[in-house]
């Protein structure tokens, strides 16, 4: 089985540097568009499932928190976490309405959606994402394969970041990179490069 393990490292490598041709213009979109929000007093809200919901809380941990340097914390929250609140909105509606009923009453003109899906069809986040619209926010999408139904509900003030990958596992572990990229382009446009 150690050929297996093997490959998959392989493909891992193969999918970021493909990833790293193509997805730095976005990525810097993405950082910017994060940076203007959180200068102008708002907030980033992020939301996936799974693996995803994951990235999503591993977002707002470090933005919340810190990323790499000691800084002020930062505005944002994942709607992944209040087991209270997914499991009543589930079970009073439908599970497809658990982030998208929460953003109707967080989210504010000029906030930021972090949405997270591999396929880019699951159908809470596709939700998510025409909340975030209604309220005026402007949505920074992380997907995979053909980009599912999110990409074609994205405007042209949202950024779209697609892996170049059809594998979930390998789209999740560039997501993980292209969150640290974005933690870092925040940290120096905010506070300095280091
Ligand atoms: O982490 C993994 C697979 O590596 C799974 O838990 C994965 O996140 C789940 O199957 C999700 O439901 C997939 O949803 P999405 O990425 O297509 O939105
Ligand atoms: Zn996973």
């Amino acid at each position: 089985m150690q050929d297996r393990i093997i490959s998959h490292f392989g493909n891992s490598i193969e999918t970021k540097a493909l990833a790293a041709e193509q997805l730095p213009p976005f990525i810097e979109r993405g950082g910017q568009t994060m940076v203007n929000a959180i200068l102008g007093g708002n907030k980033i809200l992020s939301c996936g499932n799974g693996g995803s919901a994951g990235d999503a809380q591993h977002f707002s941990s470090e933005l919340l928190n810190r990323f790499e340097r000691e800084r002020p914390g930062l505005p944002a929250f994942a709607l992944t976490t209040d087991s209270s609140t997914m499991t009543s909105i589930a079970n009073d509606y439908s599970y497809n309405e658990i982030f998208s009923k929460q953003i109707r009453a967080l989210g504010n003109k000029g906030d930021i959606l972090l949405a997270i899906s591999t396929s880019g069809n699951s159908a809470n986040v596709v939700q998510a994402i025409q909340a975030a619209h209604e309220r005026e926010m402007t949505v920074i999408a992380l997907s995979g394969k053909d980009g599912g139904d999110m990409a074609s509900l994205l405007t042209t003030d949202d950024v779209e970041i697609r892996v170049p990958s059809t594998v979930t596992a390998r789209i999740q572990e560039v997501h993980l990179l292209v969150i640290h990229c974005l933690c870092d382009y925040i940290d120096c446009s905010l506070f300095g490069e280091e």
